[in-house]
């Protein structure tokens, strides 16, 4: 017999969306079920996020000793041991995972189900021999791997986010299908661990970024013995001895590139197959898109979006924003709206590439007003003590000053952006971040002294050096 239940909240999915608005809805005072068919934690924590910023830490600490040199320190590493660097990422998986485990909701008061989720009608789900009656659902069941039709991709064991991980073995030489944030960031892991890597980009690398920064990246993955290959699609795929052959088509013409290992990283997508939407009402658009308000309600009110099932930016920190418009939404009747202009991004690449608003390129086609400001990783004194000096800050400004987008490529560009983040959020104006006092040696000064740089015409210009000269005639 199956168990029923009545609750204010059921959330579909334990990622970084559904666990944000179990946890604060739960914590707030609201009767909240949780389903999740696999682990808790989501894509984030044990495909995405965390496993691929341990790999890459691992690489960056390899590369340590490839760069010692510049220190006039000596350093060698020994070839890499897959199985322990492997425990090395499961160690930081499993340091975190208690932070999402059921013992820890169930602490806050959530019901966890440990089943797949689908609904039986507006207001109610079933699934692990329970059902839900509840007032408000979120789906927060995320995006898998976009996988594109390739012809002989079948036949091939590729990777895919879900299964790079968990190799057993150093892979010899590995395809990167596809040039965005997994891409680079697990093509420059797996090379700075001692792998042959080629990347294919269909169009160019890290495309919606902006170009100049994107020009780092590319550099930097070019040194550490990547072969980027970009405005070539992949044709077809076989295999090749024991490995795999990618057949691709540039403006060279077609080319069989051969590899012990293809990692597909084309994008990712959404897919609400066996939750059975449409017996609750619940629209999708042509692409099989959720259709979404701006508080992120479903044609059904009572069910709204979280995290990439929303169909936009695929971000964690996306989702935990979500999260809160639906905790306001739901349990305090607040129209909250979600909004993404001001959201970072930041590719964990080294350097890091971030983002926050929009870039000069979208700026420039919106017909947007505005004024360039930058300043170069080579004019910071602690990048040049730590002989780290590629890299810029840009900042985009409006002509009264109020700052729109900033785009930083460089060492700890995602710690520097959220300053910007701030000042995009709170209107602020480059005299708020010129006026700043950082401490000496950081990077955080780029932060100052771009903003700085808006007012060097000025201050440093003739009308200043005559009002000085004046003044100082009477001192
Ligand atoms: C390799 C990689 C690296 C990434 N790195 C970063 C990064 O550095 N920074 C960043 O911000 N973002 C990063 N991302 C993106 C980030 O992982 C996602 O944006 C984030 O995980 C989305 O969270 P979510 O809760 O929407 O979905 P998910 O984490 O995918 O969680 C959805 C959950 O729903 C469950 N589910 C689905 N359907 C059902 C159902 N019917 N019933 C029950 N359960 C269901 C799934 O099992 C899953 O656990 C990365 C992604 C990848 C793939
Ligand atoms: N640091 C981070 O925050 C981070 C890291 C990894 C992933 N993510 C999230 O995950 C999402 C998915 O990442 P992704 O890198 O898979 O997707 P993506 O959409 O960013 O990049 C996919 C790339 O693959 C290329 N491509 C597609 N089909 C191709 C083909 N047949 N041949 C060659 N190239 C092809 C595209 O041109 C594109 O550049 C990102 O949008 C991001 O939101 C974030």
């Amino acid at each position: 017999m199956t168990e029923a239940i009545d609750v204010d909240l059921c959330v579909i999915g334990a990622g970084a969306g559904g666990l944000s608005v179990a946890a604060g809805a739960s914590q707030m005072g609201a009767s909240v079920v949780l389903f999740e068919r696999g682990a808790m934690g989501g894509d984030c924590l044990n495909v995405g996020c965390v496993p691929s910023k341990a790999l890459l830490a691992a690489a960056h600490a390899a590369h340590g000793a490839d760069v010692a040199g510049r220190f006039g320190l000596d350093m060698t590493v020994a070839p890499t041991d897959w199985r322990r660097v492997r425990e090395h990422v499961r160690g930081v998986i499993a340091a975190i995972a208690p932070v999402d485990s059921v013992e820890r909701y169930e602490g806050f008061g959530v019901r966890v189900i440990p089943a797949h989720a689908r609904f039986t009608g507006p207001r109610t789900l079933e699934g692990g021999g329970v059902t839900v009656r509840a007032r408000f659902v979120a789906i927060a069941t995320g995006s898998t791997p976009s996988v594109p039709p390739l012809p002989g991709l079948d036949g091939v064991a590729y990777l895919t986010n879900e299964t790079v991980f968990d190799l057993d073995e150093r892979p010899s030489h590995l395809l990167v299908l596809g040039g965005g944030a997994i891409g680079c960031e697990l093509a420059q892991a797996h090379a700075r661990l001692g792998c042959r890597v080629t990347l294919v980009e269909a169009a160019r690398l890290l495309g919606p970024e902006d170009p100049e920064a994107a020009d780092v990246v590319r550099l930097s993955l070019r040194r550490d013995g990547i072969d980027v290959r970009e405005g070539v699609s992949a044709v077809s795929v076989g295999r090749s001895g024991d490995g795999i052959a990618l057949t691709v088509n540039g403006a060279d013409g077609a080319e069989t590139l051969t590899g012990s290992h293809l990692l597909v990283a084309t994008g990712r997508r959404v897919s609400f197959e066996g939750l059975d939407l449409d017996r609750a009402g619940i629209a999708t658009d042509e692409r099989g898109r959720l259709v979404l308000d701006a508080r992120l309600r479903t044609s059904n009110r009572r069910v709204f979006a979280v995290g990439d099932a929303a169909g936009g930016p695929q971000f964690t920190h996306v989702a935990g924003a979500h999260a809160g418009v639906v905790i306001k939404n739901t349990l305090f009747r607040w129209p909250a709206r979600a909004d993404n202009a001001g959201v970072p991004r930041v590719t964990f690449t080294a350097p890091e590439l971030a983002q926050v608003g929009p870039t000069e390129a979208e700026l420039r086609s919106a017909g947007t007003a505005f004024g360039v400001l930058r300043w170069p990783y080579a004019e910071n004194d602690r990048a040049q003590a730590e002989r780290s000096v590629d890299g810029f800050a840009k900042v985009l400004v409006a002509p009264n000053g109020r700052i729109l987008g900033a785009t930083v490529v460089g060492d700890a560009a995602g710690e520097l952006i959220s300053v910007w983040a701030l000042a995009i959020a709170q209107r602020l104006k480059v005299g708020a971040l010129a006026g700043l006092v950082v401490p000496y040696p950081t990077r955080a000064e780029i932060i100052k002294r771009v903003a700085s740089s808006w007012y060097v015409p000025k201050l440093f210009g003739d009308r200043t050096r005559a009002l000085v000269r004046f003044l100082m005639r009477f001192a």
